[in-house]
């Protein structure tokens, strides 16, 4: 039901009033007639009022009666609810897939519509447009292609990048989600296919964060790719031939990052769905020089961080004993390595002791237990590698079950993109372990890949377990009336802050300071009471408000390091000189919000 009185009740209250008692300012648009009804960011469909119909030559294109937008709103959910009710009984894939449909075709066509109804039910249309669906609309794509979305640029396009830059019709850019498509969730090589990942990362970043969707570009890197079965497959989209390697493949995405900052100095740019290795490479090589991030290393790891100390208050420690907690991670990725080394430097913090703050946290890969036997051990591993028998029982390789029973860890942690790892022998044993309140992170997406399920951990591991998934679950009742709660351990709850407080600060470069910000808010965002539940992040329905505080904190860390250069009217002076409630309150006021704008035509 579109209801603006919902607002009220939430977090956001008070600074949303402010906003849906403002009249919405003119909309300046260069097209008419027909050519607006085709353009889904100008479209509003039978909502059109008559004397904009007049001034824009669109008299007689419409039917004549004039919807409202909130009569548009529940004709489209009043759609939705009887798809809902007409797919019952099939399979969830098609399930799935039909809804995706329904949103994408409006999306398609109207996009102040989607965005509102996407906002409003975020917490239904989440897990749609982003994980778990977007993992089978990638996987499907080639098949699924009506329209294009976002920019694609391909091997092929070597030095032409500069010019084809300018082909994106939007004049400023704000944020770009970039992929290579590399390692598309835990789904592997999708090639071309992967652009389904920016495009439902940008969605995020216009409903959690309020990005303007005009100001939003998602972008392929096209380099190639090396499943066998999409290069076979007629309907492929993509480039046919293995991925570029080495230099062939930097100097496309040089190419590209060149292209993109001489269109848009201030644009930035979240890496997305790398695999591993050019996941770090990239990191490295742009981030002092361009602002950028790697979600999946850095997002990640703040999320992680965040409710690492959430279990460790659930397990009724003081923050000060969180060094004390045996952590064994599952998956040595760019995720994995990501979390342990945001971790480590949260220890070395709270100890000022970096040579022994990786003593309780322990790392395994598809080889089992990563120790300095390792052949070829990567360096990026190395420093959590454990030296063998320095624990009885703990040699190089050991199995997960074989290193829960001997460390008996408070926290088990997978990042592996391999479904049910954590089987039952590993829960049961994790039960053994003999902590107070033992933790489950399974966050690898989409669901089939979690590591364990949120029904069988509390079946396996207990009922005291706190639980968290990367992928939505829905809540366990245990009986009695007793729920397990279950978490969303997604870095939704910090891309959109950190992309939004950087931007809005006019940060260079995102620093390790403004993650660390970004983390320390997720992480004492929630009550004593709500973490005493199991409840470590917030409910999805207020992620514009965590994302307001999120960039906030981002905005105040990129002052003090010295990297905010001010962001329009606002100076750095000004942004130095802000309040923290100031910093929150600058960061809604720059949030776009979806309502019909007058348009005004311009030639
Ligand atoms: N919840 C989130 O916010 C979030 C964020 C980032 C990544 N992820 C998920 O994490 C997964 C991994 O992402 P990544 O970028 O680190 O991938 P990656 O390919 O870089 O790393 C995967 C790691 O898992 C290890 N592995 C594979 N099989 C294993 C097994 N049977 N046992 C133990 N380890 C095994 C590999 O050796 C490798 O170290 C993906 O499924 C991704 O969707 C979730
Ligand atoms: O996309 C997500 O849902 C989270 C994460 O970025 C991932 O790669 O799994
Ligand atoms: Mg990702």
């Amino acid at each position: 039901m579109w209801n603006l009185t919902r607002f009220a009740s939430s977090r956001l209250s008070r600074t949303r009033r402010l906003f849906s008692s403002a009249i919405p300012g003119p909309c300046i648009v260069h097209k008419r007639g027909i050519d607006i009804l085709h353009d889904p960011w100008f479209n509003k469909d039978t909502g059109f009022p008559l004397t904009e119909r007049d001034r824009l030559g669109l008299r007689g294109l419409l039917p004549p009666r004039v919807i409202s937008f909130e009569q548009q709103y529940d004709r489209f959910m009043d759609s939705y609810h009887s798809l809902e009710k007409n797919t019952k009984g099939q399979p969830d894939s098609v399930i799935a897939l039909a809804k995706w449909r329904i949103l994408n075709r409006l999306h398609d066509r109207n996009e102040t519509l989607y965005y509102r109804v996407l906002m409003d039910n975020i917490k239904d249309f989440a897990p749609i447009i982003y994980t778990p669906t977007v993992g089978l609309v990638c996987q499907n794509y080639s098949g699924l292609f009506r329209r294009p979305r976002g920019m694609y640029f391909s091997a092929k396009d070597k030095r032409e990048m500069m010019s084809m830059i300018y082909n994106w019709p939007s004049q400023h850019v704000d944020m770009i989600v970039l992929t290579d498509g590399s390692r598309i969730l835990g789904l592997g090589d999708l090639g071309v296919q992967g652009i389904g990942i920016p495009i439902g990362k940008l969605d995020m970043y216009v409903a959690a964060a309020g990005i303007n969707p005009q100001r939003i570009l998602p972008v392929m890197l096209d380099v190639g790719t090396n499943n066998q079965k999409l290069l076979e497959d007629r309907l492929y989209l993509g480039l046919r031939q293995p991925r570029l390697e080495g230099e062939e493949y930097l100097s496309i995405v040089d190419e590209f990052m060149e292209a993109v900052h001489t269109r848009w100095p201030k644009a930035i740019v979240q890496f997305e769905d790398f695999q591993m290795k050019w996941a770090f490479e990239t990191l490295d090589r742009y981030r002092k020089r361009f602002c950028m991030f790697n979600d999946d290393i850095q997002g990640t790891a703040g999320v992680a961080l965040a409710g690492l100390l959430g279990s460790a208050r659930a397990q009724g420690r003081s923050l000060a004993n969180f060094p004390d907690q045996k952590i064994v991670v599952v998956g040595a990725g760019s995720a994995g390595l990501g979390v342990l080394s945001m971790a480590v430097q949260a220890v070395t913090r709270m100890t000022g002791k970096h040579e022994t703050a990786a003593q309780n946290f322990f790392l395994l890969d598809k080889d089992g237990l990563i120790t300095k036997e390792r052949k070829n051990l990567d360096p990026a591993a190395a420093a959590f590698a454990k030296v063998p028998g320095h624990i009885a029982g703990l040699t190089e390789g050991a199995s997960l079950l074989e290193v829960v029973k001997t460390v008996k860890p408070d926290v088990l942690l997978g990042l592996s993109g391999v479904g049910g790892v954590f089987n039952e022998e590993v829960l049961k044993a994790l039960r053994e372990s003999g902590s107070t309140r033992p933790a489950i992170f399974a966050m690898s997406n989409p669901t089939m890949n979690a590591e364990c399920t949120a029904a069988d951990a509390f079946k396996h591991a207990g009922e005291n377990i706190v639980f968290a998934s990367g992928s939505p679950f829905e809540n366990i009742q245990l009986g009695n009336g007793k729920v397990g709660y279950v978490n969303q351990a997604n870095n939704m709850y910090l891309f959109p802050g950190i992309g939004l407080g950087s931007l809005v600060s006019g940060a260079r470069f995102i620093t390790d300071g403004m993650l660390q910000a970004a983390a320390e808010c997720l992480a004492s965002y929630m009550s004593d009471e709500e973490i005493q539940k199991g409840i470590l992040y917030p409910s999805v329905n207020s992620i514009r408000h965590i994302t307001a505080e999120v960039g906030g904190s981002v905005l105040r860390a990129a002052v003090a390091e010295g990297v905010a250069e001010g962001h329009g009217e606002v100076g750095p002076n000004e942004l130095a000189n802000m309040s923290k409630e100031e910093t929150v309150e600058y960061v809604f006021q720059n949030m776009w919000f979806p309502v019909y704008n007058p348009l005004v035509h311009e030639k």
